[in-house]
């Protein structure tokens, strides 16, 4: 199911004293299967955008296209239950909408609710719970007896048990430790892989948009500032810095690489075995410098 913002603009309070322009002019399409990264400084609209990804809020002006539904600006959108089932957003700190007794039942709140029987929400969430790296035990302890991280998982699969074709992470990893990081940002990547989920994530991690994103898009102030693949958008550190945004490290050495040895690489490498074999090829190739 592709998704296509077009030309969107949204503000908040409107018509009040309060009135705020958040976003406006964005204009991207996310296609079926991609893994998108959204980044940009706080207040630069990513979690604007991300709640127009499954109508949450309506542009007031311009249109969303989410598969074959259009929400246009002005125009009231009806039935929104379909497209709520197929975009999952997992919203920042997800573990504080956890309310259930049980682990298993907070699973399955979210597909019962949606009409899913209840011995086809028991399974899932049976499914689930390995998935996201927590023994079977856990899903008849209440999740008030977990850990943060642990909840974070729940709250994860209670999304995934609504078996979205869209998936949408407002910074997922949002106060775990490095381990806990990785581990969730790699089920995602891998849930993307193998069941060609498409993924739209907020992160301030330039780390994890390198390392994921088919297509990342910086937002300043309200607007796309600039979209393309990791490798052309990494590739002009100048430009991030200008708008005090950082770069992936391995991009960082290979920049100082250029700026203090003029050692310059043949392309812009994203992760360390890319780096590794680019400055091999450079060995081999005989370049004095
Ligand atoms: N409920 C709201 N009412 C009024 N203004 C809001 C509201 N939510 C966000 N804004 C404003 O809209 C703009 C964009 O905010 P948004 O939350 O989309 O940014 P963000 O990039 O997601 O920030 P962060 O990284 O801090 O989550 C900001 O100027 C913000 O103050």
């Amino acid at each position: 199911m592709d998704i296509k913002l077009q030309n969107i603009e949204y503000r908040y309070s409107i018509g009040t004293p309060f009135e705020r322009k958040a976003i406006e002019n964005v204009h991207f399409n996310i296609h079926s299967g991609e893994f998108v990264a959204i980044i940009g400084h706080t207040g630069s609209g990513k979690s604007t955008i991300l709640q127009h990804l499954n109508a949450l809020l309506q542009p007031t002006s311009g249109s969303v296209i989410i598969g074959d539904r259009v929400i246009e600006a002005g125009k009231k959108a009806k039935n929104l239950k379909a497209i709520r089932q197929k975009v999952g957003i997992v919203f920042q700190f997800p573990e504080h909408q956890l309310f259930e007794e049980t682990v298993e039942k907070d699973i399955c709140y979210g597909p019962m609710n949606f009409g899913i029987s209840e011995s086809e929400a028991r399974r899932r969430a049976q499914e689930l719970i390995e998935l996201v790296g927590l023994p079977m035990e856990t899903l008849h302890k209440s999740p008030f007896d977990l850990s943060g991280g642990q909840m974070r998982r729940v709250a994860i699969a209670g999304v995934l048990a609504m078996e979205p074709e869209v998936i949408v992470l407002d910074e997922p990893t949002a106060g775990l430790d490095p381990r806990g990081r990785k581990e969730i940002m790699d089920m995602f990547f891998t849930l993307h892989k193998e069941k060609k989920l498409s993924t739209i994530l907020v992160t301030h991690s330039m780390e994890d948009a390198a390392e994921y994103a088919d297509q990342v898009v910086i937002m300043h102030k309200g607007c796309v500032y600039k979209k393309g693949d990791p490798r052309s958008i990494f590739s002009s550190p100048d430009e991030l810095f200008s708008l005090g945004l950082s770069i992936p490290e391995v991009v960082r050495f290979q920049y100082s690489l250029q700026k203090n040895y003029g050692i310059k690489l043949n392309k812009t490498c994203l992760t360390i075995s890319e780096l590794v074999e680019e400055l091999d090829h450079l060995r081999k190739s005989g370049d004095p410098s």
